[in-house]
């Protein structure tokens, strides 16, 4: 079982709070005037990825105390829970053991008293297998053609999750062509079948549960439109893959199971990119590298569990995150990636963090009566600058910022790198120095301003400074960092989680939506108004019906 311990309870949290108010007046300039090792004993260096946290609100006290925080939490013994295969997931009575997909130990992982690693290596010799034979044109469609286009049809983790990564490792991709639909607006489908050949396309439906709305409306699409090209039923086969855990709905889809490629309940959706979901990205990238990018996970898995929480990175990432949302009430985190490749990191963190930890009641089944998970998101770097920077400099919001950067580029075009990073090291440096009066004053000044235009422009070009964030500079983007990165965050996520003594593992308010949706459908098949709902939804719907 996790433990149970409501973390504003602990003396870490009460010890915090004082700390807190002698902490906050302080400014980071003085921190680090005060401690000229502050970078070295405020960075950790996990193989190629360096997180620097010392432009944090932090001192040595605040670091021992989270940790603390942390132990009186529990959190050590709910890592092993995990890891070990218990049933941490309590309102779907699952195991969480998406770090079983990438063990690459090949050490033995029980769920439910069985080895589940046999079952794990059996599904990854067939993708590797199927991608080897789709990628070599050894796979031939029904008019005897190779295949050229990969169509993924799926929503949420079975589709954010290969989007990101095959975006991330575009650098690394093959001839293949990729195609995410995902909405259930009959654009999407209808826009990315204009674009490919029957003849040479397959379609892998992604769906965990293979009953989600918009995955199987957009594979019914997807199937009707393969059969009114000429093929026929007979063809499907060759045109057609499932990725899921429900072989009954897959071949009742028409999908032959020996197209399926199977994962099981303790995968979560969101954490899923591992499994036979991630077959898009082994297309895309080749089945090695798919292999380097659940190598690189593995091994942040490793530091994760073996590491004492010092020198922890998803540990120190979670307790800071920990401190602002809970002491400075921050209520957002930024994810800003100084990368182009990874311009869909920050969204995969929306679901990937925000449908763990968006929880109220916590695991005794109580209305928390502090804030839990914080929403996420972000842009790349530099464009972000030109978009939303003006309120992280200048808002009377906090908004802690992960900014990551590849030291080296795939794409050494000119001087565009040297550009780019210097305005990584740049942002976070002007985030926690600002500009005082006085600076500002001076250069107004030698601009030649009289007194009085000073007087009335100075407030405006004053910046607080004080501004905290982490840098996670990464010699190189490759499958491995990013494995090992994607990885970095989700334990952040977990040790959040343990922490506010939620269950990060259902979703179960994703629900609701859902069946309301269902109730409405047949209502929208009909050309009378409506009075069932109030009178905003009722009023919507007569309208619509109106004007379709
Ligand atoms: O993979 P599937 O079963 O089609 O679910 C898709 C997504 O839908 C959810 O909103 C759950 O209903 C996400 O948790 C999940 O990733």
């Amino acid at each position: 079982m996790l433990p149970s311990t409501d973390f504003t309870t602990t003396n870490a949290f009460k010890y915090l709070t004082d700390h807190y108010i002698d902490l906050a007046p302080k400014s980071l300039r003085e921190l680090f005037s005060a401690d000229p090792n502050r970078f070295s004993k405020f960075s950790i260096q996990f193989e190629d990825i360096l997180l620097d946290y010392s432009k944090n609100r932090i001192d040595d006290e605040t670091i021992a105390l989270l940790i603390q925080l942390a132990k009186e939490c529990g959190v050590k013994d709910a890592v092993e829970a995990m890891f070990n295969g218990e049933k941490i997931n309590a309102t779907e009575g699952r195991e969480v053991l998406h770090t079983a997909l990438r063990n690459r130990s090949n050490t033995p992982v029980l769920a439910g008293g069985k080895d589940v690693m046999p079952d794990v290596n059996a599904v990854l010799q067939h993708m590797k297998e199927f991608s080897n034979a789709v990628i070599s044109g050894e796979w031939k469609g029904y008019t005897g053609k190779p295949i050229t286009d990969v169509v993924n049809i799926g929503i949420g983790g079975s589709d954010l999750g290969p989007v990101m990564v095959t975006e991330a490792l575009k650098a690394y991709k093959n001839h293949l062509n990729l195609h995410f639909v995902s909405n259930v607006d009959g654009t999407h489908i209808a826009e990315t079948l204009k674009t490919v050949n029957p003849e040479t396309t397959l379609f892998l439906i992604a769906s965990k549960t293979f009953t989600t709305q918009e995955t199987m409306a957009n594979a019914h699409t997807a199937r009707n439109w393969f059969l009114e090209s000429g093929a026929v039923e007979a063809d499907v086969a060759k045109h057609f893959a499932a990725l899921s855990t429900n072989a009954e709905a897959v071949s009742k889809f028409g999908i032959d199971t020996a197209n399926m490629f199977g994962f099981w309940d303790w995968v979560g959706g969101r954490y899923s990119l591992w499994s036979a979901i991630g077959l898009s990205i082994a297309l895309s990238i080749g089945f090695d590298n798919f292999e380097e990018l659940l190598g690189g996970a593995h091994a942040m898995d490793n530091h994760f569990r073996n590491t004492e929480f010092e020198q922890n990175i998803p540990v120190i990432l979670a307790l800071i995150g920990i401190w602002y949302n809970n002491f400075f009430e921050s209520e957002t985190e930024a994810i800003l990636p100084y990368d182009q490749y990874m311009h869909r990191f920050a969204a995969y963190f929306q679901q990937g963090d925000m449908e763990s930890n968006g929880k109220y009641v916590d695991r005794n089944g109580k209305v928390v009566d502090y804030s839990t998970g914080p929403v996420i998101w972000g842009e790349p770097g530099t464009n972000g600058q030109h978009a939303f920077y003006q309120l992280i400099h200048q808002g009377t919001k906090l908004i802690p910022c992960d900014f990551i950067a590849p030291a080296q580029t795939h794409n050494p075009v000119g001087e565009h790198h040297t550009l780019l990073l210097s305005n990584f090291f740049a942002q976070t440096e002007a985030l926690m120095n600002g500009k005082t009066e006085e600076e500002v004053v001076a250069e107004l000044k030698a601009q030649g301003k009289t007194d009085d235009e000073i007087k009335i422009l100075a407030p405006f070009k004053v910046f607080e400074g004080n501004r905290p964030t982490n840098s996670i500079l990464v010699k190189k983007i490759t499958p491995h960092t990013l494995g090992a990165l994607i990885a970095m965050y989700e334990h952040k996520i977990f040790v959040q989680g343990i922490i506010w003594n939620i269950y990060s593992f259902d979703q179960w308010g994703v629900e609701l939506g859902k069946q309301l949706a269902g109730k409405i459908l047949p209502e929208l098949r009909t050309a009378e108004d409506v009075t069932t709902h109030d009178a905003s939804t009722n009023g919507l719907i007569n309208q619509y019906k109106a004007w379709r």
